[in-house]
């Protein structure tokens, strides 16, 4: 998959020579869940159908962060994620367009005709809830009223599981609640979050857990404080491990910034300085301050003994 970036006004050089039209879908697509994926699927479907290539138009930084509302949470998938999981379903193209002010102050019209149009679409896919252009002005009706005799217009349905609307606001809520299973439900995957192995206190092996201690590459939804059982992609193999997000309250009063701490099972390999993939499989307990060093070890022996198992079955 190759990766284009647009800034506004779009010039020459980022608009590719092509010997065909594309397919494309449009969208924030932050988490890419199913309700996402169905979209997507629907313009790769499309492009297989009319032997077009496919291509997925989306914003970066997310617009809620540019525009600072004050409720911006993070990302479900930052970039790199969305790069890595697009190129997986097989789109041929990604264009980022590069969301600033004055991105955000381009109307609905010249959206369509200054960023759409020289993309030579063919047909473009949208959900059923897209808005475009300045202040969300434009929406499908819009779209197919410009789209009209330019290019065919896809509006894919609400994507509904268990009778309730997929969106990346309530994965939001039910990652930052601990109800990691609900997440990854309405993910269709397994959350992962990916960072760079750093110093930590080096107290975790005197505890007989050393921990990798992440700082993450990007700006993610902080999940729920607690215990997850985890598999980490280290030294090019998935190894299962027990993580924690928390403040270490046994250890500490007035930290804020949680810190994401992974054990390894029968690990023993130094990995400070390298990149971890850590996917987030089943969430354990919330972290809890323990009276005495002992106890807390006691529970962590616990914490792994019921990853494990987990991860096994
Ligand atoms: C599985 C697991 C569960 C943990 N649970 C808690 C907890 O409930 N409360 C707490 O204060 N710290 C908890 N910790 C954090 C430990 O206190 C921490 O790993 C230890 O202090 C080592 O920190 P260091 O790597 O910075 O040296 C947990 C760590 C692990 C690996
Ligand atoms: N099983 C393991 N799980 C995680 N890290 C391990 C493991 N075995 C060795 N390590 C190494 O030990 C480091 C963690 O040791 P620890 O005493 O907790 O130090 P720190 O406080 O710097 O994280 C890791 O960053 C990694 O390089």
């Amino acid at each position: 998959m190759k990766t284009v970036f647009l800034s506004y006004p779009l010039s020459s050089e980022m608009l590719l020579e092509r010997e065909s039209k594309q397919v494309v879908a449009i969208g924030q697509f932050d988490g890419i869940h199913l309700g996402h994926i169905s979209v997507i699927s629907n313009a790769i479907a499309l492009a297989k159908e009319k032997e077009l290539p496919s291509a997925v138009v989306t914003f970066n930084p997310h617009p809620k962060e540019v525009m600072g509302k004050g409720n911006y949470e993070g990302y479900l998938t930052p970039l790199r994620d969305k790069q890595e999981l697009l190129a997986d379903m097989g789109i041929d193209t990604l264009y980022v367009a590069q969301f600033d002010e004055e991105f955000s102050r381009v109307s609905p019209q010249d959206f369509f005709t200054d960023v759409l149009l020289p993309l030579d679409i063919d047909t473009v896919v949208v959900g059923f809830d897209f808005r475009f252009g300045y202040l969300g002005a434009g929406d499908v009706v819009m779209l197919r009223e410009l789209g009209s005799g330019n290019m065919n217009v896809e509006v894919a349905p609400p994507y509904l599981l268990d009778g309730e609307k997929v969106s990346s606001s309530s994965i939001r809520r039910a990652l930052q609640s601990g109800d990691l299973q609900s997440a990854n439900h309405l993910f269709g995957r397994n959350y992962k979050i990916r960072g760079i192995v750093i110093d930590g206190e080096k107290r975790g092996r005197t505890i007989g857990f050393p921990t990798a201690n992440l700082k993450l590459d990007d700006r993610y939804v902080i999940p729920a404080k607690g215990v997850y059982a985890v598999r980490a992609y280290v030294h090019q193999k998935w190894i299962p491990g027990v993580m924690n997000v928390g403040v270490k309250p046994t250890f500490h009063d007035n930290v804020i910034a949680p810190s994401y701490e992974v054990h390894l099972f029968h690990f023993n390999e130094n990995v400070y300085g390298e990149h971890l993939t850590v996917e987030l499989v089943h969430f354990l307990r919330e972290e809890r301050r323990f009276p005495s060093i002992q106890e807390l070890i006691e529970q962590i022996q616990a914490d792994a003994k019921q990853a494990e198992e987990l991860l096994m079955s």
